[in-house]
């Protein structure tokens, strides 16, 4: 398959001489969903908008749906909605004027059932005639991500779309994301929630100093690196560790009451036997146990900060 986005050794060196990109390579398939994840400065907004055409690249290729981002730039920016950072709607204008005026910057001839169908899907069909400056927050940004579908692209890039939006806001937000998906749009979103990445995305990328660091599809990276931890409450107090767990990766908590035994997701099973196994055999009781999965959270933190 083709990719819709495709990246290849790219470099962005800004001019006070500042290497903000270093040989990004990176492919992007239609209709996934494709969080980029990274610390702040790490190079995701540089990234998003050399392919969207704002910033100039260094060396390099990009295309967006086959078409190279400077040789066949209209073409490519014509595949291409973007849904920035910051939200710039202290307009006048209504709703259903702003959306079709943004199709028209495209050079594309008015298509009403297109903008009405925009609108619908994103539950702004009864503010089409309301002023933007007149809508709540969430509202506004809705209109944003009709913006920029009003001339039908198929990659779809939003830039921290939930970023201080209200926990609501933020599931309806999701919800909508799913939806544009299923229609067959390829999106790529970069975000600091972690939580957003993991709810919704089907691949994630982190980038760290410029660098992507890991490509990965999200069920395996979080079966790959994640950790689960089994936390057994015991019946009496241990003072200390007995010599036979000492070799497993097993801690005892502070109040003595508790083994904490951490495991790759991965080769489960075995480990816990043997735990168990040898807890019968020195006849430690424990009253209760539970397991946890590492969260996307910690695996990037651990990714980042290494
Ligand atoms: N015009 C510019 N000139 C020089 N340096 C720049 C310019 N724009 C960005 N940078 C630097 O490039 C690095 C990457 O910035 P970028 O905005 O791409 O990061 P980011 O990952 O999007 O961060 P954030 O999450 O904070 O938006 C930063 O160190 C930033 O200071």
């Amino acid at each position: 398959m083709q990719p819709d986005i495709s990246v290849k050794h790219l470099n962005k060196i800004y001019e006070d001489g500042f290497q903000a990109l270093k040989n990004v390579s990176l492919e992007i398939y239609p209709g996934e969903i494709f969080a980029l994840l990274g610390p702040n400065g790490a190079g995701k907004t540089t990234l998003i908008s050399i392919i969207c055409g704002i910033v100039n690249k260094g060396d390099g290729e990009v295309t967006a749906a086959g078409y190279d981002i400077v040789r066949q730039y209209r073409k490519a920016r014509e595949a291409i909605g973007l849904v920035p950072q910051e939200l710039n709607t202290d307009s006048f204008e209504t709703v259903w004027d702003a959306v079709s005026f943004s199709r028209g910057l495209f050079g594309k001839p008015p298509k009403p059932a297109h903008i009405e169908k925009v609108l619908k899907d994103l539950s702004l069909w009864d503010k089409r005639n309301n002023r933007i400056m007149s809508l709540s927050g969430g509202m506004k940004r809705r209109v944003m991500i009709a913006k920029a579908l009003s001339h039908e692209p198929r990659i779809l890039f939003l830039d921290e779309p939930t970023a201080g939006v209200d926990v609501e806001l933020r599931r309806d937000m999701w919800e909508m994301v799913r939806k544009l998906r299923e229609n067959g749009t390829t999106i790529i979103l970069t975000t600091h929630y972690i939580e957003e990445a993991e709810e919704m995305a089907d691949r994630i990328g982190v980038i760290r100093q410029g660098e992507i660091i890991l490509v990965e599809d999200k069920d395996r990276l979080m079966s790959k690196l994640g950790k689960k931890e089994l936390r057994l409450q015991l019946q009496h107090k241990m003072d200390k560790l007995p010599g036979e767990l000492t070799l497993e990766p097993i801690e005892l908590s502070e109040d003595g009451y508790e083994l904490i035994y951490t495991f790759d997701s991965q080769q489960q099973q075995a480990g816990v036997a043997r735990l168990l196994r040898t807890l019968g055999e020195l006849d430690i009781e424990y009253r209760d146990l539970r397991t946890r999965e590492s969260s996307l959270e910690e695996i990037f933190v651990g990714l980042v900060h290494e």
